[in-house]
């Protein structure tokens, strides 16, 4: 067969490195006309259904014979935009991803579906007797079953009848989608007057029906609303369709409703915030490639300077994304979004469900919705003609995506804005240093909000020597200052934070008789301890194993098991003991698990439902407490042994920021922060809010020793749980590298186990590359990550390659 015709290119919704191009399809006649880039449909690859998304379409002259049609079409508009095509591409190149992981990332998972078959019987043809006499085809002709369900009933060996039938065109097939999230619709009402006549035929109906004359007077004001059946009656809406005054409309809707939020004036500006939005407009004017980095202190009023930034790009005509960390998602953040800008708000996280997630998708696609507030995905979000990318929080770990594809949202919101003629700001009260790179080598611009924006000062610090406190006798958990302070806070009736970065009861169990250390079965790492009510468990934080404590050891039989290293559990206990009156809240991992209790207790804390607020790095992150007096740091020890070259940095940040929370409204805030290493400078500089000390050495430590902002890490991982293959693998990708070594400045460092040697059983081995620039390097290294993955493939193991690696191992 040969025509001329149309002929897509559809890259499937498959995983693997061989199918990682797009493959060629027909486009038959009647679907010619609707057939565009970016939507999904349905094709036969291998014998299987498979969906798949259109790349590019183009004419032939003659059509190959070993072209397939395509089966079907799953949309009718395009689910991704063509700027969103392009930024898969930069994706794949940036991340060393495959097309699937790009578009797995940028896709909300409810638009990922699979196909079946469904049979059905032809309005004319030959059929002979003896197979209309069958009972599979009476089933197939009464009820138009999948293929699945046929098997189901007459075993799987039907298949090769109904292939047969099929090649002789008795039947035919179709494929659908299996388990689709269905967009959610809703009938509405609205207007075809326009309000003027809307009010006059209210005016003329008011005595007879005056039913009728409220919803007039209800569509003369916003012309379209949700039909509420039980609020308005058919009898009421039938009589003015009647009239050709309204119409109803099936229309899709969101399943996502937030309460309406009262509407507030806008603050005037302070001085600086006035001067920082004078250079985001100026920047929104010019119009291209422009990164700002947004410098505020702790308090300073970043929120409002992003939402009038905004109202400047929607006067431009441009819609906004902003980026927030997932804990900020709470109604705090957005509500602020929402009494500003209303529906035009979309909302993406985690938290949504999978329908909810494509209601909103769909919003944007459509145009409803132009500014989005979410978490790291939405910085994918299909803005049409995007105008400001904001990443608030920007130090946050949380933007880096662990998962292939290993995307750090800052980079490609900076990407995005780029390519958009668009504005990215990269706020903070503690900016990376990676940002502050991008301004010393004049990639990006700095604006400062120096002073907080009610003009209260910055909390005052006092850093607490435990080392003497201990020498003074006191054993407990609370240094005698942070106990006053807790007191004379509960005094006052204000709030207090306390922050410790480990969950849990204790961070291991050991026996004092010999040493010995509960460890994981299945990972190389101590069991942690949690405790319920007189309950102990140890668990692993890493598989999730978990076992009941034993007070007896293991080892030497002695009942000498103890617990150490303090976790939130623990000085919740501590708390409940020595203040039992206290209403407190512990928010971690464990304690935020199920969907919702997160906003419950930020809620519930912002309506001083609870004196002190118990919590890990979650609560250091832009959360806006006005009542807490008192923020007391447990230890700021744990997060400085950390191994990692970023523990420094992370720890004046977390200080920094957790300091931050106090004294926001009208009293003045106080900050203690316990630790056994009073001098470290991370410390020292949190404490005395100067950050200017703080990011110049740590600048000269990582410019000395060449870590990031200085060079680019690539982490790549092998894992197995045969050890030797996991060893295997990663010295056979260091030895293809070696090659390349000198002449692309890229520095190889030697094979080895990562930091947790093995996980869930398996063997982890890995090889970390430096480099200045991902481009120079990029072709050697994907090379030889694609050969040493395949072949690990085949062995049933797995290899990783994370670019621009946040940390090592
Ligand atoms: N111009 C202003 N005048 C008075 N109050 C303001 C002004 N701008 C913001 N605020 C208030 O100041 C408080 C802090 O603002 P916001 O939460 O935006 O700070 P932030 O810079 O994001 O701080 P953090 O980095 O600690 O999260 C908020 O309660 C906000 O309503
Ligand atoms: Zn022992
Ligand atoms: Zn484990």
């Amino acid at each position: 067969m040969t025509k001329s015709a149309r002929v897509v290119e559809v890259y499937l919704d498959t995983p693997g490195l061989a199918l990682d191009k797009p493959f060629d399809y027909y486009v038959p006649a009647h679907i010619e006309q609707t057939i565009a880039v970016g939507q999904r449909v349905f094709v036969s690859f291998n014998r299987q259904y498979k969906a798949g998304i259109i790349w590019r379409v183009r004419g032939v002259e003659t059509l190959p014979d070993n072209v397939k049609p395509i089966l079907n079409q799953i949309d009718t508009a395009p689910v991704l935009t063509n700027e969103l095509l392009v930024l898969a591409t930069w994706l794949c190149n940036r991340y060393a991803c495959t097309m699937n992981e790009a578009i797995g990332a940028i896709l909300p998972g409810a638009f990922r579906v699979r196909g079946e078959a469904y049979l059905n019987v032809p309005p004319t043809s030959n059929v002979p007797d003896d197979v209309r006499a069958t009972e599979v085809w009476r089933v197939v002709e009464a009820e138009n079953p999948s293929m699945e369900l046929l098997q189901g009933r007459f075993g799987k060996r039907i298949k090769s009848q109904l292939n047969a039938w099929l090649e002789r065109g008795y039947i035919l097939e179709e494929v659908r989608v299996k388990e689709e999230v269905k967009a959610a619709q809703a009938r509405f009402l609205e207007a075809r007057l326009d309000a003027d006549a809307l009010l006059a035929l209210a005016a003329q109906k008011e005595r007879r029906a005056p039913r009728q004359a409220a919803l007039l007077r209800m569509l003369a004001e916003q012309s379209s609303l949700e039909w509420q059946t039980a609020e308005i009656a058919r009898t009421t809406v039938e009589a003015l369709v009647k009239d050709e005054a309204i119409e109803v409309v099936v229309r899709e809707k969101s399943r996502l409703a937030w309460a309406a939020v009262p509407v507030v004036d806008p603050p005037v500006l302070t001085r600086w915030q006035a001067h920082a939005l004078e250079q985001i407009g100026l920047a929104l004017a010019v119009g291209s490639r422009q990164t700002l980095i947004l410098h505020g202190v702790t308090g300073s009023g970043k929120t409002e300077v992003y939402i009038r930034a905004i109202e400047q790009a929607l006067i431009a005509d441009k819609g906004a994304i902003v980026l927030v960390p997932e804990i900020a998602l709470t109604p705090q953040m957005v509500g602020r979004f929402y009494a500003r800008f209303g529906e035009r708000i979309a909302v993406l996280h985690s938290g949504l469900s999978k329908g909810e997630r494509r209601d909103e998708w769909s919003r944007i696609l459509r145009g409803e919705a132009n500014i989005v507030v979410g978490a790291r995905s939405a910085v994918f979000a299909p803005i049409h003609n995007l105008g400001l990318l904001i990443v608030d929080e920007e130090h946050e770990p949380s933007y880096k995506q662990e998962e292939a594809p290993h995307y750090d949202a800052r980079d490609v919101a900076i990407e995005r804005a780029a390519a958009a003629q668009a504005v990215a700001i990269l706020g903070s009260a503690t900016p990376s240093l990676t940002a502050l790179h991008l301004v010393e080598t004049g990639k990006a611009k700095i604006i400062s909000l120096p002073v907080r924006a009610n003009g209260r000062p910055l909390p005052q610090v006092e850093v607490i020597d435990m080392r003497e406190e201990l020498k003074a006798g006191n054993h407990s958990l609370f240094s005698d200052r942070l106990a006053e302070e807790i007191e004379a806070t509960i005094a006052v009736k204000q709030q207090i934070i306390l922050f410790l970065n480990r969950r849990g009861y204790a961070a291991a169990m050991l026996c004092r008789a010999c040493g010995e250390r509960m460890r994981c079965p299945h990972c190389d790492i101590s069991l942690t301890v949690h405790r319920t009510g007189t309950m102990t468990t140890l668990v692993c934080h890493y598989c999730g194993h978990h076992q009941p404590h034993q007070p007896n050891c293991p080892a030497c039989g002695e009942p000498a098991m103890r617990a150490f290293g303090m976790g939130t559990e623990q000085i919740e206990d501590a708390l409940r003991k020595a203040w039992p009156k206290l209403r407190v809240l512990r928010m971690d991992v464990d304690t935020t698990r199920k969907k919702g209790s997160l906003k419950q207790m930020v809620d519930a804390f912002e309506a001083r439902e609870a004196d002190v607020l118990i919590g890990t790095q979650m609560i250091a992150k832009g959360l806006d407490f006005p009542h807490v007096r008192l923020v007391g740091v447990i230890a700021a020890d744990t997060m400085l042994a950390v191994p990692d070259y970023r523990a420094h940095e992370r720890t004046f940040q977390l200080l920094t920021q957790v300091a931050g929370r106090a004294g926001r409204a009208k009293t003045d805030g106080l900050t203690i922060i316990q630790t056994y290493r009073p001098d470290h400078v991370a410390v020292m500089a949190a404490a005395r809010h100067d950050f200017e000390t703080f990011y110049r050495e740590e600048r000269t430590g990582r410019a000395l020793f060449r870590y990031p902002p200085f060079c680019e890490l690539a982490v790549f991982v092998a894992s197995h749980t045969d050890e030797r293959l996991a060893r295997g693998a990663a010295m056979r990708f260091e030895r293809e590298l070696r090659r390349f070594e000198g002449d692309a400045e890229l520095v190889i460092l030697p094979a080895s186990p990562s930091g947790i040697r093995r996980i869930e059983d398996k063997f982890r081995y890995q090889v970390v590359l430096k480099y200045e620039r991902w481009d120079a390097v990029q072709f050697a290294v994907v090379e030889a990550f694609r050969l040493v993955k395949l072949r690990m493939n085949q062995y049933g193991g797995a290899c990783r390659l994370d670019v621009n690696a946040q940390r090592i191992g």
